[in-house]
């Protein structure tokens, strides 16, 4: 997706993202999928102050208002707490430039929880992650 993050002080982490053509829903606003992606992102990137892999356990996200495409939007992400394995984040995205932008205005929120997780977890994925994964017919299953 091409988004640019920055680490600022203490746990947020703020990412940026074009809303693109290609990104489109409904006509001229973001695809729902492409906004949680956009979360779930910038809230893993959070995780990275812990220095250990996380994979999405949950994702929940609040679409409190149509996000045009041309504009840019700002994602500040964050850890909420950790228990166990299990680490709390929210998020919030406001358009900062191009269609509708007002910075005080947050236009969805996320809350997403992520787990801490072992080498393990990816290692059973090593057969098919060298390159793109191939269908039995030889295309790509992507
Ligand atoms: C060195 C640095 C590296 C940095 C690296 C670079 C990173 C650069 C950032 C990139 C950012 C990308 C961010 C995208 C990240 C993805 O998109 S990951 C892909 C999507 N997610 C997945 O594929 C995960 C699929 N699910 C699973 O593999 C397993 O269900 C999980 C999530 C690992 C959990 O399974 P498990 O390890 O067996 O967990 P389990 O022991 O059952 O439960 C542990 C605890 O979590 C709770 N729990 C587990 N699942 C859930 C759930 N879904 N809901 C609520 N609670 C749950 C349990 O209740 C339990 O709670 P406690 O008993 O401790 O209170």
């Amino acid at each position: 997706m091409a988004m640019q993050f920055t680490f600022g002080e203490g746990l947020e982490v703020t990412g940026m993202l074009d809303v693109a053509n290609r990104y489109q829903g409904g006509p001229g606003f973001i695809h729902g999928g492409i906004l949680t992606t956009a979360f779930d992102e910038a809230q893993g990137m959070a995780c990275m102050v812990l220095r250990r892999p996380v994979v999405t356990g949950h994702l929940q996200i609040d679409f409190a208002a149509p996000i045009p495409l041309g504009s840019v939007l700002e994602l500040r992400a964050r850890i909420d707490g950790t228990v166990r394995r299990k680490v709390y984040t929210s998020a919030e995205a406001r358009i900062v430039e191009g269609p509708f932008a007002d910075p005080d205005v947050v236009v969805a929120t996320s809350r997403g929880l992520f787990l801490t997780v072992g080498a393990e977890h990816f290692d059973r994925a090593k057969d098919f992650v060298d390159g793109v994964p191939v269908s039995p017919h030889g295309t790509s299953s992507v």
